[in-house]
């Protein structure tokens, strides 16, 4: 299992290309099952989500191309299955996106419960709900969620009011919404910019599809699908993470691709703690003045700040002067960083969705086991300012969303190495 040591006390200075967003590749690649038409897809990052996701759908019977040129093709006229077994859905959740276009286009799949992980329980109540309003009906029995559009004529167009704005369940039911008949409306919908990335994939497929980055989304379906060829929108999340680093190691790195208006309430909270983020030619700056200043943050659908940057910047907390107060709404249970976070010294208070972080805290290196992909990376922040060496082992979960996180950060003077086995 590979791990990642790092000595602490390099400052970052150069650029960083910010990859293609995971959490837009994901459900555009289950989008690709909704169409008999070629999709051809660039700057998906080089995760192993991502090949995770492309393992499944050859799986289905998806005939994919390349990569060429930074290119791959996705040929879907072949598809052979329609069922997504429990060893396929518990290596990655998101593959539980299949489901939708997979009913929307052949009237029927099955796939498995996903189970909660590490940071939450995760259930799909809401996605469920969302096919159920558009006509399918669900059933589950043994693990297994069964979903059948009516037999005649298929899903209908309908009204999908989400008691909470899910992403997940916003991408099922947009892609549900293409193939169903007639319009659909979905209201209090997510708003982050993987949304719209995933709308304006799903537009360019052929989908009549507007309102992606608002509350209200509305579709007029059936698509007559065309082919299409669409870019992933940089990785806002990867983005905000350089921008954390440059500023925890009094560094400057031009984050290449980085888009401010992706980051919602990221900056504000950066400004408040003494770090500036402007935008450059080809992306973002952090500027650091001085000392960092504790502040406190509540995540939040977008634009508040997001869950996937909660760890990376409680990591920034443990080196700024005074109490944090950090508030997690998103998921009950995403503070599985905290106890790694102070084996490497940081003083943290944690009960139930709050935790405190008095700093600043001196950190010193030591061996920390990663859990979860963003508290993994709020480890490497970690290690780049603590005393010695950091051991972040189990940096699998960091694989499956940063593009060569150790090289991106080599390149901008960090030590840091790759140790592959035991
Ligand atoms: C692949 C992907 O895009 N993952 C992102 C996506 O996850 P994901 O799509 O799973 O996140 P959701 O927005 O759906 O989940 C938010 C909250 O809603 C709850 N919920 C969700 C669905 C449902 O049917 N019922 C329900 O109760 C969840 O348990 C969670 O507490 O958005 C999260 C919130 O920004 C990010 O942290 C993840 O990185
Ligand atoms: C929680 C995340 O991803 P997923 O929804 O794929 O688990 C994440 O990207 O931080």
């Amino acid at each position: 299992m590979d791990r990642l040591q790092i000595e602490g006390g390099h400052r970052l200075d150069g650029s960083v290309q910010v990859a293609g967003a995971k959490n837009a590749a994901l459900p555009i690649l289950a989008a690709s099952l909704l169409s008999d038409r070629d999709l051809v897809l660039g700057n998906l990052p080089a995760v192993t989500d991502v090949t995770a996701m492309l393992e499944l759908l050859r799986e289905f019977g998806v005939r994919i191309d390349g990569p060429r040129q930074g290119r791959l093709a996705l040929h879907a006229t072949g598809v052979v299955n329609t069922e997504a077994t429990w060893d396929i859905v518990r290596r990655m959740r998101a593959s539980f996106l299949v489901l939708a276009p997979l009913v929307a286009r052949f009237g029927h799949a099955r796939i498995s419960r996903p189970g909660g992980c590490s940071i939450g329980t995760r259930p799909v109540d809401l996605h469920l709900e969302a096919l159920a309003a558009l006509g399918a009906s669900v059933e589950t029995a043994g693990g297994v969620i069964d979903v059948t559009a009516p037999k005649t004529g298929g899903l209908q167009g309908g009204r999908i009011n989400l008691a909470f704005p899910s992403v997940g369940a916003t991408h099922t039911a947009m892609m549900a919404a293409t193939a169903a008949r007639g319009e659909t409306e979905i209201v209090n919908c997510a708003r982050e910019p993987e949304i719209v990335d995933v709308a304006a994939c799903l537009a360019r497929m052929g989908a009549r599809i507007e309102g992606a980055g608002t509350h209200r989304i509305r579709v007029e379906g059936p698509t007559l699908w065309r082919p299409a060829e669409h870019a992933i929108l940089p990785d806002r999340i990867e983005a905000g993470t350089y921008l954390i680093a440059a500023a925890l190691t009094s560094g400057q790195v031009e984050v290449t691709g980085g888009r401010l208006e992706h980051l919602g309430g990221v900056c504000e909270v950066l400004d408040a703690a003494g770090v500036t983020v402007f935008p450059s030619d080809r992306g973002l700056i952090a500027e650091r003045h001085g000392p960092l200043r504790s502040v406190d943050m509540t995540t939040g659908p977008f634009p508040a700040f997001p869950t996937d940057l909660q760890a990376q910047f409680m990591t920034l907390m443990t080196q700024a002067e005074g109490v944090s107060t950090i508030r997690e709404t998103v998921f009950e249970n995403r503070f599985m960083h905290v106890p790694e976070l102070q084996r490497l010294g940081a003083t943290i208070e944690h009960r139930g969705s709050v935790a405190r972080v008095r700093g600043p805290s001196p950190l010193e290196g030591a061996s920390v086991m990663a859990t979860d992909l963003r508290a993994s990376m709020c480890l490497v922040l970690a290690g780049l300012v603590a005393r010695g060496w950091t051991t972040v082992n189990r940096v699998y979960h960091i694989d499956r969303g940063y593009e060569d996180v150790e090289g991106k950060l080599r390149r901008c003077g960090a030590r840091i190495e790759r140790r592959t086995g035991a």
